[in-house]
C-alpha cells in the first residue's frame, strides 16, 4: 500500500510536535485520505506482518454488538484488554452504538439492519450510514477507561466513528471518517477492518466489492514508534494478498474467521511496538 507508506512519510516530513493525553507525544497532520479500490487487491500491509486474525474477529465483535473482552481473549484477540475492567467490561463503545444505540424512551436503535435495509432497498440513498459518537455516553476525561466502564460511559470516545456507504454500478464503497489516528498501528487494522466490512456488506446485498477511502482528522505517530516508522518505510512493498469469502452466512451476523482466506500474503516481519494508553 503506497499510500500507507506515503502517509507516514507525509507525517515525518510536515507533522508539528503535540503532547497528547496519553504523555507519550506525538509528531501530527491534520485531515488526510487515502483510497483503495479493492479489485487491486485486499488492504493488508505488506512491509509488516499485520495480524488479521484479531482484526476479523474485532469486526465480528463490534458486528455482534459486545462490548466485553471475554469473546475477543476467547478467541486470541488482546488488543483492547488495557482498557478493560476486571470483569471484560468496555462500556458502551462501537458494538453498542452500532446495534443498540440507546433511544430516549428506553428503546434502542439498530444502525446496521438500518444501513442493510438502504443496501437493499434504497441503495441510491445519500443516508446509508452509521455513527458511534453518542456524546451522552462519552468519557468523562478525568476519570480513568476503567472508571468510565464501571459508571456506564465508554472506556474510550470511538477513533473510527462516521461509515459511509454508496453503491453504484453494482458496487458497493465506503469511506470512514478517524477522528484520531495512531498511523502505525491503529491505521492498519482500521483501513483492513473497513475492507472486511465492505466485503461482508456487499456479499450480504449481492454487489461487489467497490473502493475504500478513509479520512483522518489527527493523523500522528508516536515519538515512541519513530524506529519501527523508518525500518518500515525501509522496505519495499510486495503485491497485495487476496481475501476471499469461503461461504455465505446467513446474515451479516453469522461470518466467522474461518469463512475468509487470505491467500497469496507474503509480508515482510511484523514490528513489534508499544501501545499508549
Ligand atoms: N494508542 C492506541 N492506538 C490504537 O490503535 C488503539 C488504541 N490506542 N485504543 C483502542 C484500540 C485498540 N487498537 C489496537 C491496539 C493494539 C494494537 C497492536 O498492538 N497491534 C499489534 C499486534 C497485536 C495483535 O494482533 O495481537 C501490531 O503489531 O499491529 C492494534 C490496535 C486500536 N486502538
Ligand atoms: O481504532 C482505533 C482506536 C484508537 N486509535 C488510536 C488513536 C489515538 O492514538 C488513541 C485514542 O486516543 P484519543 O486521545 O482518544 O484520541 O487510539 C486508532 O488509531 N484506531
Amino acid at each position: 500500500m503506497r499510500q500507507y507508506h506515503d502517509l507516514l512519510r507525509d507525517i515525518l516530513d510536515n507533522g508539528v510536535r503535540k503532547e497528547d493525553r496519553t504523555g507519550t507525544g506525538t509528531v501530527s497532520v491534520f485531515g488526510r485520505q487515502f483510497r483503495h479500490n479493492l479489485a487491486d487487491g485486499f488492504p493488508l500491509l505488506t512491509t509488516k506482518k499485520v495480524h488479521l486474525r484479531s482484526i476479523i474477529n474485532e469486526l465480528i465483535w463490534f458486528l455482534n454488538g459486545d462490548t466485553n473482552v471475554a469473546w475477543l481473549q476467547e478467541h486470541g484477540v488482546s488488543i483492547w484488554n488495557e482498557w478493560a475492567t476486571d470483569t471484560g467490561d468496555l462500556g458502551p463503545v462501537y458494538g453498542k452504538q452500532w446495534r443498540a444505540w440507546p433511544t430516549r424512551d428506553g428503546g434502542e436503535i439498530d444502525q446496521i439492519e438500518y444501513v442493510l435495509d438502504c443496501l437493499k432497498n434504497r441503495p441510491d440513498s445519500r443516508r446509508i450510514l452509521f455513527h458511534a459518537w453518542n456524546v451522552e455516553y462519552l468519557p468523562d476525561e478525568s476519570l480513568s477507561p476503567q472508571e468510565n466502564a464501571l459508571a456506564g460511559r465508554m472506556a474510550l470516545p470511538p477513533c473510527h466513528l462516521l461509515y459511509q456507504f454508496y453503491v453504484a454500478e453494482g458496487r458497493l464503497s465506503a469511506q470512514l471518517y478517524i477522528r484520531s489516528s495512531d498511523t502505525f498501528l491503529g491505521l492498519p487494522f482500521n483501513t483492513a477492518s473497513l475492507a472486511v466490512l465492505v466485503m461482508m456488506l456487499a456479499q450480504q446485498s449481492d454487489l461487489e466489492p467497490g473502493e475504500i477511502i478513509v479520512s483522518t482528522g489527527d493523523s500522528h505517530l508516536y515519538l515512541n514508534h519513530m524506529e519501527q516508522v523508518n525500518e518500515q518505510l525501509s522496505r519495499e512493498p510486495r503485491p497485495l494478498p487476496k481475501l476471499t469469502l469461503l461461504r455465505k452466512p446467513e446474515s451479516i451476523y453469522d461470518y466467522r474467521f474461518e469463512d475468509f482466506e487470505l491467500s497469496d500474503y507474503d509480508p515482510h516481519p511484523a514490528i513489534p511496538a508499544p501501545v499508549s494508553v
